[in-house]
């Protein structure tokens, strides 16, 4: 285990258009008449347009948010419920077969009938069985969800609520009567949804679909319904004629329902969002998470000198390093900057405990802890509890404790005893070593883990976990101690990938 003191510390309304009317209550309008000079007084003249009712809005508002939601979005920005509704079928079609090209056409063509219009043999797409082919109503259109790298939360989702995707086209058949030229309904096309990347899509209170942990991860939720198909309708002494055909031959008026395109699936989907990031930083409020975030990545979270100014998880990239599997993963570490924990999070107090699941993915954790607060061993060792009461094994993964704010003289002064006693909390080594890998790898395959159930507060104390990899002293703020801790930050990292070597 590293213990890192920096050496380096410092001594202490657009205007109204000119009217040239003037509208009065009945609809009318004053129209001042220039031709008479000299006579000021305006005419009444009746507009008709004036009176015309006022035009319906062609496209509907969109319905504002709920109060609430604007009010506290980090309450919604992670879970929503949607409804999704695939397109209908499009309707296949009644047709007549063209009438039978008249017995006169087989005559011989003579001398005085020339200018006769030569009877057209009738002709029909075949299939490979040498039936007719018939046109079928269009395919309705799928409702796909995919993981998109521009969406962040859920948000949106809480506005609008339910999506419909388009139904297919019904068969073109103007006249109503069988051709070569008549064509199937058009397929309608698959609605796509974006979500952020990292989001969980089940079927309500029901099984998982798919965790969309990858940009792009795509999961068809809604199948469009099938189009109709079409049917000939021929008198009965002609039917058993028309079977040689096709086996599509409409027998009764009840056969008419074939034709109709199948209903597109409704389902009602709950999206649950959980970042995916390498790296989660926690801490009390106020610890310095959003200002470390925003030193070491190019992320710009509000940072303020009070407690709850991050409210939701916020995101940032670590510069690339190849050894930690930035070739792999396509990228470098990615960190997660999480609201600042207050001691009974795990019961819902502060900011509550939903910002717990968004640790599930992490590899790393960082403490960040100011060692410029009363008691900042105290707050370590609550966010420590506060992990533990919603998932003890997140104590199980590597972390390093970040030492905040030792540009201020009061931290300075404690510091060697501080990260001592940080450091000393915890045991050597896991007492079980599959626990670890069995929680590294657990990040990946989720669908082991049943999805909300949190493991309350197990048997072991705090000193009966891994102690940290690290405890580093910085001040995130003047820029002091930083390489030191990303050292660190990265040597944990590699730590797991000795554990859980990536697949290529
Ligand atoms: N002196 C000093 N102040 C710091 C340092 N790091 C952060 N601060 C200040 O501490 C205050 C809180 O910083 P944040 O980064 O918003 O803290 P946070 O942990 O993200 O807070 P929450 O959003 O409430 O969870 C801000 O006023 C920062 O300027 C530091 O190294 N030294």
């Amino acid at each position: 285990m590293a213990l890192l003191l920096h050496p380096r510390l410092p001594s202490h309304p657009p205007r109204a258009a000119t009217q040239h009317h003037h509208a009065i209550s009945d609809g009318s309008c004053l129209v001042p008449l220039s031709g008479l000079a000299g006579k000021r007084t305006p005419l009444a003249v009746t507009c008709r347009a004036a009176r015309v009712k006022e035009a319906a809005p062609t496209t509907r508002a969109a319905p504002p948010p709920p109060a609430s939601l604007a009010k506290e979005a980090h309450k919604y920005f992670d879970h929503a419920v949607v409804t999704v509704r695939a397109g209908d079928g499009g309707h296949g079609a009644v047709l007549a077969m063209p009438p039978a090209p008249s017995p006169d056409a087989a005559k011989p063509r003579g001398r005085f009938n020339r200018g006769e219009k030569k009877s057209k043999k009738v002709s029909y797409k075949r299939n490979y069985d040498g039936s007719v082919a018939l046109p079928t109503g269009g395919h309705g259109g799928d409702v796909a969800v995919y993981a998109d790298e521009a969406e962040e939360t859920l948000l949106r989702f809480h506005e609008k609520a339910r999506y419909c995707a388009k139904r297919g086209g019904n068969v073109g058949a103007a006249g109503g009567t069988l051709s070569s030229r008549m064509h199937s309904g058009f397929a309608g096309e698959t609605l796509r949804i974006p979500v952020p990347v990292g989001t969980v899509v089940k079927r309500k209170k029901g099984t998982v679909l798919a965790d969309l942990a990858h940009p792009g991860d795509e999961v068809l939720v809604a199948r469009g319904g099938q189009g109709g198909i079409s049917l000939i309708d021929v008198p009965e002494y002609r039917r058993r004629k028309a079977m040689a055909l096709s086996p599509n031959i409409m027998r009764d008026v009840s056969d008419k329902v074939l034709t109709h395109g199948q209903p597109g699936e409704e389902v009602s989907l709950e999206l649950i969002l959980r970042v995916v990031a390498d790296v989660g930083l926690v801490g009390l409020p106020n610890a310095g998470k959003s200002t470390l975030l925003s030193a070491i990545t190019l992320a710009r979270p509000d940072i303020a000198d009070y407690p709850f100014t991050t409210l939701m998880p916020n995101l940032g990239r670590l510069g690339g390093d190849p050894a930690l599997g930035a070739l792999q993963f396509s990228s470098e570490a990615t960190l997660a900057d999480l609201p600042g924990l207050i001691e009974g999070a795990h019961l819902g107090k502060g900011l509550g405990r939903n910002f717990l699941r968004h640790l599930r993915r992490t590899r790393v954790i960082v403490h960040v802890v100011d060692a410029a607060a009363d008691d900042p061993v105290n707050d370590y060792k609550i966010v420590r509890e506060e992990l533990r009461m919603y998932n003890p094994q997140y104590l199980e993964r590597p972390y390093v404790v970040v030492l905040n704010k030792i540009d201020l003289p009061k931290a300075h002064d404690r510091l060697s005893s501080l990260a001592l006693e940080i450091s000393s909390i915890g045991c050597e080594e896991a007492h079980n070593k599959n626990d670890i890998k069995g929680n590294l790898n657990g990040n990946i395959s989720e669908q082991q883990v049943p999805l909300d159930a949190e493991v309350e507060g197990s048997e072991k104390e705090l000193e009966d976990y891994p102690r940290p990899q690290a405890v580093v002293a910085a001040s995130v703020l003047r820029h002091i101690g930083i390489d030191e801790m990303l050292k660190e930050i990265r040597a944990a990292l590699r730590k797991c990938f000795d554990h859980k070597l990536p697949e290529p």
